[in-house]
């Protein structure tokens, strides 16, 4: 049997980087990518997820999984939340602690959602995964987003971007959203009728 083959859409490599790894783990599949910067409406992080994939699949006219990840702030009753892109652009790692100072926590969780589309057309269906921690003064190398800044609890007292890439996917949120996508695919593969 050839084995499954998806199109991630997304304009971000780190993302591309950690999906190919966790995938490429248990039952293989295939990642194939487009880079393309879909648009993202403002709203709950299912309705950003739904539209964006949407729109991907139309652009590339096939089945697609696109990904949102959001940084939600208990103190901020769930903010930046999607918009965390441009609360790190604007504001850093710095920043982004400084928006705590005054809260009497620091608890976070990282957010993410896959949305698998069948094709222009087709509802897209959502894969949610989670991982609470705390934000933290920065501690790491700096190259994905807020790495340095999100510690979470399972990953002993380090921060994501301490963490070494295999120690990372086993928590995070984008290997546990991953592992629900992987489980429907799998699925859908079997039911499909043989071409
Ligand atoms: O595991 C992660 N660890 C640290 N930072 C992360 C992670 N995952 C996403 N990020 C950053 C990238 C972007 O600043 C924001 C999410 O925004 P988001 O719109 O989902 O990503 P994006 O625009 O870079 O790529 P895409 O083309 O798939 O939308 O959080
Ligand atoms: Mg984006």
């Amino acid at each position: 049997m050839s084995p499954l083959k998806v199109v991630f859409v997304t304009g971000n490599a780190n993302k591309l980087k950690e999906v190919r790894a966790i995938l490429a783990a248990g039952e293989p599949i295939e990642v194939e990518s487009q880079s393309l910067d879909i648009p993202e409406l403002q709203g709950s992080t299912q309705e950003v997820s739904r539209e964006k994939c949407r729109m991907a699949a139309e652009k590339i006219g096939g089945p697609c999984i696109t990904e949102d990840t959001a940084l939600c702030f208990k103190a901020l009753n769930g903010l930046p939340g999607v918009y965390i892109k441009w609360f790190l652009k604007e504001l850093g790692h710095e920043g982004l602690n400084k928006l705590l100072v005054g809260f009497d926590t620091t608890e976070a969780t990282a957010v993410c959602t896959f949305a698998y589309s069948a094709g222009p057309g087709h509802e897209p269906i959502l894969f949610e995964g989670k991982t609470d921690g705390h934000i933290v003064p920065a501690r790491g190398d700096g190259k994905f987003g807020w790495d340095p800044v999100f510690q979470p609890l399972e990953g002993g007292g380090l921060t994501y971007a301490e963490m070494d890439s295999v120690a990372k996917n086993k928590i995070s949120h984008r290997f546990r959203a991953l592992d629900l996508l992987r489980e429907y695919l799998k699925d859908e593969a079997k039911g499909a009728p043989s071409s």
